[in-house]
């Protein structure tokens, strides 16, 4: 990817088509990937400028005061995000508003080009009166617009919005533009004139999602014979403690899962086949779980590190996401060879991942939107189930520590100096 690309993806579609929803995953996802992305949404601005509980009237393209509120609020965020893109060297920006004319699309277009951004439309229509009753009530009642109303009020007022963009809405047919229609979350795609290796990635991730309700669990290997040792790496069988919690996953498995099909993936490592191995359920192997590979420190103990390589062991703390240790990876390495398991995880339903502890943190900070920084000291502790249920907006969280003992792993950031 050349280092100046910069991309603004412009958001397109009515209220409650899950623009929102898009943008801030297509964000999270490349901010995982250390793409520099943020969301710039214009409803925020619009709320910032002329406050919020604002009823369905000021989105009447006939209220004159309306119309120059809103045109003001969408001018102050595309001045940010053009500031944005100068000041934080920003790759990808997204344009979050229902741009649903196509006066406005060209306006941002042209303002866009002027300043050598190449802009991608993604357009979400939906006709599905369910998924759209369903945004209204999980999203848009909890939004600030609607604090404190009664739910039934708001709803109908939400529905007025709407229809006033319905009458105006012209859906992007502007063959020369750049861009992606999904139809009813994608059950249909358009892609049209995609330029470039990030285009094509961004739209690969939104023709791979779904909003099927489902449950990812995970949980590290049981506890192994080089964790009692305090040694890295390896390929240790599981310790006694570590079979007792294997034996044990099944019925907490079950206990949380009932009787949903579920798939469980693995390392190719034995500690987390092993601990897999009594689980009634179809399993898969990835070498792509791995743990992260610590090269010539495999097998040691920190105390061993400390005293052979005093110099990386005092380095690796001072930014541990990008530490790569002699011969072997640094977790940003790993975040970038996990990709293909997060886009076969948005993918699936309900799945199981046994793993190691540098590949969760990883995939933990993809779900929660955690920054590198904090990402390589994320706790997940040893006999311990994590269960997530993806939401509107984030993730829901169970932890469940089992009561078996093992030692802990867990190592906390340094104070700063
Ligand atoms: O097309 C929609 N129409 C109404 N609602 C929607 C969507 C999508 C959606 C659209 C495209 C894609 Cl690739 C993925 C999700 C998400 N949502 C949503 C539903 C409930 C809460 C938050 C968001």
């Amino acid at each position: 990817m050349s280092s100046n690309t910069r991309i603004a993806c412009v958001m397109v579609g009515l209220p409650a088509r899950g623009k929102t929803y898009i943008a801030q995953k297509v964000c999270r996802y490349l901010q995982w990937l250390c793409v520099s992305t943020r969301v710039f949404n214009v409803g925020n601005y619009r709320r910032k400028l002329h406050g919020a509980h604002q009823m369905h009237s000021f989105f009447d393209p006939s209220n004159e005061a309306g119309e120059i509120a809103r045109k003001e609020a969408a001018a102050e965020a595309l001045k940010d995000m053009l500031r944005w893109f100068e000041d934080e060297n920003g790759t990808v920006a997204i344009f979050d508003a229902t741009n649903s004319t196509r006066d406005r699309r060209s306006f941002l277009l042209n303002h866009c080009k002027k300043h050598d951004i190449q802009v991608m439309f993604i357009e979400s229509v939906c006709q599905d009166e369910d998924l759209i009753l369903q945004n209204i009530m999980e999203v848009k009642l909890s939004s600030p617009d609607y604090k404190d109303m009664d739910p039934e009020r708001a709803a109908e007022d939400f529905r007025a919005r709407i229809s006033h963009y319905e009458e105006a809405y012209e859906t992007i047919t502007e063959s020369d533009y750049t861009y992606i229609k999904l139809v009813n979350v994608g059950s249909q795609v358009v892609i049209n004139m995609i330029q470039g290796y990030l285009q094509s990635r961004i739209v690969y991730y939104l023709m791979n999602l779904h909003i099927l309700p489902r449950s990812i669990f995970f949980s590290r290997h049981g506890e192994s014979i080089f964790n009692l040792m305090g040694k890295i790496g390896g390929d240790s069988d599981l310790s006694p403690r570590g079979r007792k919690y294997a034996n044990a996953l099944p019925k907490l498995i079950h206990e949380h899962l009932g009787d949903q099909p579920l798939t469980v993936w693995t390392s190719t490592m034995k500690r987390t086949i092993q601990t897999a191995e009594q689980l009634p359920y179809p399993k898969l192997q990835w070498k792509a779980l791995d743990e992260l590979d610590a090269g010539v420190c495999d097998g040691m103990t920190y105390e061993e590190i400390e005293e052979k390589y005093p110099e990386d062991y005092a380095n690796r703390d001072d930014d541990k996401f990008n530490y790569r240790y002699r011969g072997g990876e640094s977790y940003r390495d790993v975040v970038l060879r996990l990709e293909p398991v997060i886009m076969e995880l948005e993918r699936q339903q309900n799945i199981l991942i046994i793993g190691h502890q540098a590949i969760l943190r990883c995939i933990y900070a993809y779900f929660h939107n955690h920054p590198h920084d904090d990402l390589p000291y994320i706790k997940i502790p040893l006999h311990t189930i994590i269960k997530l249920t993806p939401k509107a907006y984030g993730c829901a969280e169970i932890k469940y520590k089992v009561d078996i003992d093992a030692v802990d792993t867990h190592r906390p950031k340094p104070q700063p100096k």
